[in-house]
C-alpha cells in the first residue's frame, strides 16, 4: 500500500492552525492534532500525570495539570521547558505514529504540529503548510483570549522560529488574514492539489 502524503500543518501563535486544521478536515484530510494529543496526555487520568507531578510537584491535581500553573514554570525558563518536552514529546511522536498506521489507506493526511520548525519535524514531512496573517491581527487574537498577558505573548513569540522565516522555507502558505471564507476555499483547493 502506498503511503499517505504527510502535510506538516504549522504557524506561530494565534495565526489560525486550529481553525485551518478543522478546514482541511471537513474537507475529509485525516489530521492529526498535536496539541488535543497533549491535552489528552495531561488530562484527568492522562498517562503524563504522574511523570509531569515527580517533575514539577503541585501542578497536577484531580483535573489533571494545572496549565496555567505550568506555563509559568516553564515559558520563560529554557532549563525547565526543556524538562518538559522530553516528558511530553515521546508520548506525542508514538501517539503519531499509531495515527498513521491507523490512515495508512489515505492519500493525504495533516499533522497539525505547533513545533514543527522548532522542533525539527519537518524534515519527516512531504509537505509543510504555514498558515500567517499580518502581525497586528495575531496580536489581538492572542491577547484577547482569557489568561493572556502582554508578556506572556513575548516570552511564547521568543520560543518560536519568527512568521516571515516560516512562510520563506513553507512550501505553501495560507493566508489568515481575510474573511473566513476565503482561507476555507484556498484549503479546500489545496487539498484536492496534494491529494492527486
Ligand atoms: C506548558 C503548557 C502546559 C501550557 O499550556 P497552555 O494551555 O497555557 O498553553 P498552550 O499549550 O495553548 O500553548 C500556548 C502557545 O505556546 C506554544 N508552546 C507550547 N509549548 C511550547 C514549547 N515547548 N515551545 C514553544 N512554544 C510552545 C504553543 O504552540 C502555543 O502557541 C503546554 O504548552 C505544554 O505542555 N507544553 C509542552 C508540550 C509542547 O511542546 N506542546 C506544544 C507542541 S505539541
Ligand atoms: N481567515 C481566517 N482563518 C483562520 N482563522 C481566522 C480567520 N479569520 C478569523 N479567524 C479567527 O482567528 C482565530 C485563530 O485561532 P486558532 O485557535 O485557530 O489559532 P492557532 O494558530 O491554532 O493558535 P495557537 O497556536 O495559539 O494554538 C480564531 O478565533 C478564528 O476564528
Amino acid at each position: 500500500m502506498t503511503q499517505p502524503r504527510i502535510v506538516g500543518l504549522t504557524g506561530s501563535i494565534g495565526m489560525g492552525k486550529s481553525t485551518v486544521a478543522a478546514m482541511f478536515a471537513r474537507a475529509g484530510v485525516p489530521v492529526f492534532d498535536a496539541d488535543a494529543e497533549v491535552r489528552a496526555l495531561q488530562g484527568p487520568g492522562g498517562d503524563l500525570l504522574a511523570p509531569i507531578e515527580a517533575a514539577f510537584p503541585g501542578t497536577t491535581g484531580p483535573d489533571g495539570v494545572d496549565r496555567d500553573r505550568l506555563g509559568r514554570e516553564v515559558f520563560g525558563n529554557a532549563e525547565a521547558l526543556g524538562r518538559l518536552e522530553a516528558i511530553v514529546h515521546p508520548a506525542v511522536a508514538r501517539r503519531r505514529e499509531r495515527f498513521l498506521l491507523e490512515h495508512a489507506g489515505a492519500p493525504l493526511v495533516v499533522f497539525d504540529i505547533p513545533l514543527l520548525f522548532e522542533k525539527g519535524g519537518h524534515a519527516s514531512v512531504d509537505t509543510v503548510v504555514v498558515v500567517s496573517a499580518p502581525e497586528d491581527v495575531q496580536r489581538e487574537r492572542v491577547l484577547a483570549r482569557p489568561g493572556m498577558t502582554p508578556e506572556k505573548f513575548a516570552q511564547i513569540l521568543a520560543l518560536q522560529v519568527p512568521d516571515a522565516e516560516k512562510r520563506r522555507r513553507a512550501d505553501h502558505v495560507i493566508d489568515t488574514g481575510v474573511p473566513l471564507a476565503q482561507t476555507e476555499a484556498a484549503v479546500r483547493d489545496l487539498a484536492a492539489r496534494l491529494a492527486r
